[in-house]
């Protein structure tokens, strides 16, 4: 969590800051008895009720729980407006430890918060929080996505994620190098969990260069032995020589530190809020001539899986089929942002802004 934003939400206050980020609706919910304290954040629900998954996270102070909810709740909003999905965008944080306070009762006590909300908000999982979790949230609501496929659900969401994450990247590489074929192009990818490894596999099968590193030793080792990459240093990974820097870990590795050593002409991974700072970083890549591919446009697969969970009859190639549309609206978001002289993050919230303005129109009409 920034500190800065936390600041920036002391000094305006709540509304002041509902105000700034565009908020509708918080609700803060607290039980006795389980110790839940939860904070569920609807962002805007103009193109559909609001989705977005619970997080559960020791947070050090309150405030920073409210910072993270609000921001990432904003977060989902563009995210399904630019993939065109007819939702809205929401979060819920839940303050705690998830070791030991993660109960049946906890659980349930929190489906019947977000059941009370009566559909505006719908939860998933997200850090923290397993399949398993979400079937106890099931027994109190029916506004819950991200089942087990043992329960009708459309299981892991990270194979639609990296191949949407594949598929924005070569839109990336025809807008910089005039050609979508990553063949031979030298890809650093940092993190191989679960999207990050199916990424591996996408770019060794189109015989890309691919180098990896991660926290964990033991993964990096089983990830280069199966597909043949490189192993670096989990530092060395940003003064690597490589035409992609793929970020599959954790958010704000773009920054002021890292934007000197990159390397590469296009950055395109899967992980949730690269740029540090989104205007500011957005920029100094674009001084840089680094094309940034939106996290939220091409790491949306995973939000496109629960969507078509929640909608009913879900097929898994209805799903691809869907999140081959990034491709396209990549290409469009790279051209907005040549086009205006703006970074490509903002062109993205752009066209999501302007989704949302247009729709809404459509929704006062009769
Ligand atoms: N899973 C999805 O469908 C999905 C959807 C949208 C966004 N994302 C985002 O994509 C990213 C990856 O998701 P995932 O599901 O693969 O998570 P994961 O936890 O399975 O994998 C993340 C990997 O990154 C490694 N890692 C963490 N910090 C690192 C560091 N400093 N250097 C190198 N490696 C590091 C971890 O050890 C882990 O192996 C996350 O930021 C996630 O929020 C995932």
């Amino acid at each position: 969590m920034e500190v800065k934003e936390v600041e920036k939400v002391k000094e305006s206050g709540i509304f002041g800051t509902l105000a700034r980020l565009g908020h509708e609706q918080v609700v803060f919910c607290h039980d006795e008895a389980t110790g839940l304290k939860a904070i569920i954040a609807i962002h805007n629900t103009v193109l559909g009720p609001a989705l977005g998954g619970t997080r559960m996270w020791s947070y050090a102070t309150e405030q920073e729980a409210l910072t993270d909810v609000l921001r990432l709740s904003r977060g989902m909003t563009f995210k399904a407006a630019i993939s065109g999905i007819n939702l809205g965008g929401g979060k819920a944080v839940i303050i705690g430890d998830a070791k030991t306070m993660k109960t049946e009762a906890f659980l349930r006590r929190f489906g019947k918060f977000v059941n009370s909300l009566n559909g505006k908000y719908i939860t998933a999982e997200d850090v923290n929080m397993k399949t398993s979790d979400m079937e106890y949230i099931n027994m109190e609501t029916r506004y819950v996505t991200g089942l087990p496929e043992s329960m009708g659900g459309g299981g892991d969401p990270s194979p639609v994620t990296a191949y949407g994450v594949y598929l924005g990247m070569k839109a990336t590489a025809k807008k910089v190098f005039g050609t979508d074929s990553l063949a031979g192009k030298r890809v650093a990818v940092q993190g191989v969990g679960q999207v990050g490894m199916h990424l591996v596999e996408h770019l060794v099968k189109e015989e890309a260069k691919v180098w990896i590193t991660d926290l964990f030793e033991d993964k990096v080792k089983a990830v280069a032995a199966q597909y043949g990459v490189k192993a670096v240093g989990q530092d060395e990974i940003y003064d690597l020589d490589v035409d992609i820097y793929a970020p599959c870990a954790l958010g704000a590795t773009v920054n002021d530190d890292t934007i000197p050593r990159l390397k590469c002409s296009i950055i395109a991974g899967a992980a949730n809020n690269q740029l540090k700072d989104e205007l500011k970083h957005g920029y100094m890549l674009m001084d840089r001539s680094i094309t940034y591919a939106p996290d939220f446009l091409i790491n949306a697969g995973g939000l496109i899986n629960v969507y078509n969970e929640y909608l009913g009859n879900y097929s898994r190639n209805r799903v691809f089929t869907q999140a081959e549309k990034i491709y396209n609206t990549c290409l469009s978001i790279l051209t907005l942002a040549d086009q205006e002289k703006i970074s490509s993050q903002e062109a993205a919230i752009k066209l999501a802004e302007k989704r949302i303005a247009d729709i809404g129109l459509v929704k006062v009409r009769h």
